[in-house]
């Protein structure tokens, strides 16, 4: 891991309307972050907190009010037309929503050849990046010929994943990747994101409202509260002894598997004893 970060977010605000209106709402208060090579940084926070606004405004999907975003040294705050697009091959995203985010109208050669041909890739160099990439995120072969109805929600998590590494990004924004899975496809798209960042070195800016998800995969993470970063730091540290007030509320509200873990919790919560690392 290099120390020069590849993102830096510096003291961003984000208004949702006319900043001059009285209607306008302010979404982003002020927010820092930043993500290194190789890192995978954890946002997390109750629904509303701002974290999808955040990683939209990443993406270029929201206009910036103030603050900056930098990407390997070079101010993205407001690249749009050519510039953005020039960038969607160094920045992706996955989505939460594995059944929205892909064409049903595609094959899923297509869907993952696209990109690639749409900048410049002939189709045979197109098709080995696609038949390679299918193989790295575990799924047969033969998946290139058929559409997206006809997986689970995992494989077609797994497709998403794919469509987002073809292009070789330095930055993939992870909007709640695992969140519409059941526990067990969870559990093993997580161990997908892990085995393609150490394989890859790509970078991760992970949203998600779990703290459980965030500690397996996420190195740093910060905690966000109405449009607020109110805590950052390791995960390990945040997931299990977290300093804020709201950070501990979530703590408590995070499901876990193993029922030692969570009666030491639960009496956390009711000011018995203080949560014990398990
Ligand atoms: N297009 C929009 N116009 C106006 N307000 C918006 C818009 N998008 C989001 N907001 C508001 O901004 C705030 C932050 O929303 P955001 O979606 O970033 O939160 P979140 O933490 O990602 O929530 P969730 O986990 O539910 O996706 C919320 O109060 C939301 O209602």
């Amino acid at each position: 891991m290099t120390t020069q970060p590849l993102l830096t977010v510096e003291d961003l605000v984000i208004d949702y309307g006319h900043s001059r209106k009285k209607s306008s709402f302010r979404a982003l208060h002020g927010v820092s972050v930043d993500v290194a090579a190789g890192e995978c940084v954890g946002l997390v926070g109750e629904s509303g907190s701002g974290k999808s606004t955040l990683g939209k405004a990443i993406l270029g999907l929201v206009p910036v009010t103030s603050g900056r975003i930098l990407f390997g040294g070079q101010d993205i705050t407001h690249a749009r037309g050519a510039a953005r697009r020039r960038l969607a091959s160094s920045i992706q995203v996955v989505f939460q929503d594995p059944y929205g985010s892909l064409d049903p109208t595609m094959t899923v050669g297509d869907i993952l050849a696209e990109p690639l041909v749409a900048s410049g890739t002939s189709k045979r160099e197109a098709a080995k990046a696609v038949a390679e990439m299918i193989d790295r995120v575990r799924l047969p072969g033969n998946v290139v010929g058929r559409y997206p109805s006809e997986f689970s929600g995992g494989q077609r998590q797994r497709i998403a994943i794919a469509r987002a590494l073809v292009r070789r990004p330095r930055l993939i924004v992870c909007d709640e990747p695992v969140s519409a899975l059941d526990l067990t496809t969870q559990s093993a798209i997580i161990d997908l994101f892990i085995e393609l960042q150490r394989d890859t070195g790509v970078s991760y800016l992970f949203v998600s409202h779990d703290l459980g998800v965030v500690r397996r995969i996420c190195h740093r993470v910060a905690v966000m509260y109405r449009g607020e970063i109110v805590e950052a730091g390791a995960g390990e540290t945040i997931t299990r002894e977290p300093a804020h007030p709201y950070s501990r509320r979530l703590l408590m509200a995070s499901p876990v598997a193993d029922p030692v873990e969570q009666a030491a919790r639960r009496q956390a919560w009711l000011g018995l004893r203080e949560p014990t690392a398990v």
